[in-house]
């Protein structure tokens, strides 16, 4: 009989340290140690035959002899120096790491080594190297940090490596296409159905509030599209006022915040035993443990409904269970797996989408002459046609564009000895697909900091995608549900621009603040009806 799952599912990444403990660290440990003796060695033989300065001057320079030698021996990226256990982290901006990561990019190219903390981390800054690099299977795990190991234990999907997650990929991205969220899916009308439900809901909600409104649409814009995403995750939505609903919305917020704050937990180990730490540890676990409470109560009650057809997440997975019952790969199909998989894809698809339809209604509201331009282009159209309408597709990706919703990218971690370029790259590593540096790139993009749509209509007025556009990333781990991101955004963001005229009230800040994701800084619009 197959079993349950219980451990995590890669039998070679351990947890608990926050580090992936193979061969290929203790030797890097082993450098670390044998470097430090010789530089200690230097340091009293000099000691003994020169003035005190010149020999630790000495001896440094041996030391960086050494090092240099060693590193180039490993032929491992070119990079900045780093300290012993903190590594290139004291000089990474807190508020905006990725404007660090990339002056780097600039003075070592496209693909350069550091540590962070204990990890050592490889940064991509070129679109095809991306590519061709997580088109591999050798870096289609996840990054080794205590987030993704130690707290969401390698379940779900966006944590999950080795077979695991080939299986549940496999599972999801069959799903989104039963369920109509695929260009090729016969259901896709039943999708745009269900998502149109809620942007009229949302437009109707804005309506009710006054001819002309001001208001930061953060509240309203993620009821309505989470609404979506709760039917299409859940088979069900709550009210506006539910107790449940409000809970895990606050939920999601506040993780999200928390798993910024515990971004230097990932790299420091030795953090984890402060208070503060413990108490953002908590808040995530305990968080996670009252989530599957309810999700436990949700699936009770999809049991227990009389629908024939699958029409949600939880149906398709408890019916894929049941067709695997007597397969090994039934393993996969265990409670502890489904709960974190519906929190994974509750949790991708509403903080990313809510975060693009906000950037999208701010960058609407400061260009007020792409908005009218939007506006007649979309005037004449069902809200089923609007996709096809270049211009607008093209405000959409410069908005994805010009502020990535994860600008530093979503990492990768290899699982095996890596080329990438002409270097070797050891398993553990960390791979960072700098999406910051690929979409500001001035060699690619014309000012790239210039709000600019044009630049994704072709020569023959069609939209196009150029290799270096990469909010979803690429390769075997690209975002799986990208087409349903993308009608979440065409539907609500048509709905808006043509129910209103958004406009700022005074100076707008468009910096944004770095947790996890960049969202944009608290701000209030006046949405007036047409
Ligand atoms: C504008 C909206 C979205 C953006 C910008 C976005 C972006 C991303 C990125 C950058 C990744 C990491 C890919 C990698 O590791 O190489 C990712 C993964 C993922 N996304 Fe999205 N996403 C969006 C919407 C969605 C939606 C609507 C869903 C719903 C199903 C979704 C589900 C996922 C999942 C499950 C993963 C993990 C895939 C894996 O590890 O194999 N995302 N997304």
């Amino acid at each position: 009989m197959p079993q349950p799952l219980t451990a995590p599912p890669q039998g070679e990444v351990k947890v608990g340290r926050g580090y992936i403990e193979d061969s290929n660290l203790y030797c890097r440990c082993l450098t670390k140690v044998v470097l430090s003796f010789c530089f200690f060695l230097c340091v009293c033989v000099c000691h003994r035959k020169m003035a005190p300065l010149w020999s630790v001057l000495l001896s440094f320079l041996l030391f960086i002899i050494a090092y240099t030698w060693l590193r180039r021996s490993r032929n491992l990226p070119p990079g900045p120096w780093n300290l012993p256990v903190i590594g290139y982290l004291a000089w990474l901006n807190p508020q905006f790491p990725y404007l660090t990561l990339t002056s780097l990019s600039k003075k070592y190219g496209p693909i350069y080594g550091l540590y962070l903390g204990s990890i050592y981390t490889v940064v991509i800054s070129d679109a095809k190297l991306i590519k061709k690099t997580f088109n591999k299977d050798a870096s289609s795990g996840r990054a080794p940090l205590h987030l993704t190991h130690g707290i969401m234990k390698g379940f779900g999907l966006i944590c999950a490596q080795g077979d695991l997650w080939k299986d549940q990929r496999k599972f999801v991205h069959n799903t989104l296409r039963t369920l109509g969220a695929s260009k090729v899916s016969p259901n896709r009308p039943t999708m745009e159905a269900l998502i149109l439900h809620h942007v009229s809901d949302l437009v109707q909600h804005i309506k009710s509030l006054g001819e002309s409104v001001t208001l930061d649409p953060l509240d309203s814009l993620r009821h309505s599209l989470g609404s979506a995403i709760n039917q299409m995750v859940f088979g069900k939505c709550w009210s506006r006022d539910d107790a449940t609903w409000k809970w895990l919305q606050h939920l999601q917020e506040e993780g999200t915040k928390h798993i910024g704050v515990a971004g230097p937990l990932n790299f420091l180990p030795l953090l984890r035993f402060l208070p503060k730490s413990k108490q953002t540890i908590n808040f995530l676990t305990e968080g996670i443990r009252d989530t599957h409470q309810i999700y436990r109560e949700i699936i009770e009650e999809q049991k227990n409904s009389s629908n024939e057809t699958v029409s949600n997440v939880i149906q398709a997975f408890l019916a894929e269970k049941e067709k695997r019952k007597n397969e090994d790969s039934v393993k996969f199909y265990n409670d502890q797996q489904f709960h974190y998989l519906l929190a994974d894809i509750f949790g991708a698809s509403l903080d990313t989408t809510l975060t693009t339809l906000r950037w999208y209604v701010l960058y609407m509201a400061v260009h007020q002459d792409v908005q009218k331009k939007v506006r007649s282009l979309l005037n004449d159209l069902t809200l089923e046609q609007i996709a096809m309408v270049p211009y607008f597709e093209a405000t959409i990706a410069e908005v994805q564009r010009i502020r990535p919703v994860v600008p530093v990218g979503i990492p990768h971690g290899s699982v095996e000895e890596l080329e990438i370029a002409q270097y070797k790259v050891p398993p553990g590593t960390m791979i960072v697909p700098l999406q910051w540096a690929v979409h500001m790139d001035a060699n690619i993009w014309d000012e790239p900091e210039v709000f600019k749509p044009e630049r994704f209509i072709n020569e023959e007025g069609k939209f196009f995608k150029p290799e270096a556009f990469i909010p979803f990333q690429a390769g075997k781990r690209m975002c799986v549900g990208d087409e349903l991101a993308r009608m979440f955004l065409y539907l609500f963001g048509a709905a808006l621009v043509k129910n209103f005229a958004i406009s700022c009230m005074g100076e707008v800040d468009l910096t944004g603040d770095c947790g996890i994701t960049l969202t944009p800084k608290p701000h209030e619009l006046i949405f007036t009806s047409l």
